[in-house]
């Protein structure tokens, strides 16, 4: 199976390091281009993988094309291109919608919106597919996703809430700990922020691994932490009042910035 990927960023080059490490696909199965040539050479000194010359060469001769630009590029590019029908085209672009994406290929299309954390085979790729794919293609793309990690298929107006606990998480929760470092070395400066960062990275492992291992549920987890009368018992006081509020508004601002883009992506989409 050859497999293009056009962009090759923070996402399309953890797609190549992602397909290659869980052995989904042989790296010489992979076609890629990027507009700036030096990205694709320096993954080519790591991966036996195929630099096409363009983009519209990346998509004569794959079966399925990852196009991982940024939302507002992926239109127009794919407007230029000439995309055989049989060519199965997949955004990962935030924004992007299956009908826009109908709306410049006339072969079979989906959305995926991906995580970094599949280049370490975990996390979670969100899957919307076109009524227009096989279901061979619907296979093959949920084979793949679910090589570097889960693959969950979700409704399209859902997965723009399921990105901000997937996909952004990510970086949301590197946010969230580096606040929960410097407020421990703000209470105790001569705690080093080093150890305080590290301490925090083993404590999320270990407490994904326990959550995962014995199925617990959140609040299970609490019960066993928070001794009645104790300290942990205080910190979720104060997290009640304060954490709510907090992501009920990241949820909203997040949002109106998906419907500012999908605006700007219709306004582009019916000018070009
Ligand atoms: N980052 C994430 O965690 C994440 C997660 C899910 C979805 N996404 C989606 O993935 C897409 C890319 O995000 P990113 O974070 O990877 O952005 P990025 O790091 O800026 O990568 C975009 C890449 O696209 C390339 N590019 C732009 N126009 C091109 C063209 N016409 N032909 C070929 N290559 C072109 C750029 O090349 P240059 O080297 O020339 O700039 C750049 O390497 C976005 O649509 C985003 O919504 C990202
Ligand atoms: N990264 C992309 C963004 O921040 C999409 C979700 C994760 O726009």
């Amino acid at each position: 199976m050859n497999i293009g990927i056009i962009g090759l960023g923070s996402i399309g080059q953890m797609l190549v390091k992602a397909f290659c490490k869980s052995g989904a696909v042989a790296p010489e199965e992979l076609v890629v281009f990027n507009r700036t040539r030096e990205k694709a050479d320096n993954l080519r000194a790591a991966y036996d993988l195929k630099i096409a010359d363009t983009a519209q060469a990346v998509c004569n001769q794959v079966d399925i094309v990852f196009v991982c630009t940024k939302p507002l590029e992926i239109l127009p590019l794919l407007r230029t291109l000439s995309i055989p029908a049989k060519t199965h085209v997949v955004s990962v672009a935030a924004g992007v919608s299956i009908a826009d994406l109908e709306s410049v290929h006339t072969g079979s299309v989906s959305k995926v919106i991906p995580t970094v954390t599949s280049s370490e085979l975990r996390g979670v790729s969100l899957f919307a597919c076109s009524e227009r794919l096989s279901s061979e293609q619907r296979e093959q793309l949920k084979w793949l996703l679910s090589r570097i990690g889960v693959a969950q298929e979700i409704a399209e107006e859902e997965i723009e809430t399921a990105t901000i606990l997937t996909s952004s998480a990510p970086g949301l929760i590197a946010g969230i700990l580096e606040s929960y470092a410097q407020a421990a070395v703000r209470k105790t400066p001569a705690l080093s922020i080093e150890i305080a960062r590290e301490m925090l990275v083993e404590t999320m492992l270990g407490t994904a691994t326990l959550l995962q291992n014995e199925k617990l549920g959140f609040d299970q987890l609490i019960e066993r932490v928070a001794t009645k009368g104790g300290i942990t018992e205080e910190g979720l006081r104060v997290l009640g009042k304060t954490l709510p509020k907090g992501f009920d508004e990241l949820f909203d601002m997040t949002a109106s910035k998906h419907d500012m883009l999908k605006q700007m992506i219709h306004k582009q989409n019916s000018t070009l």
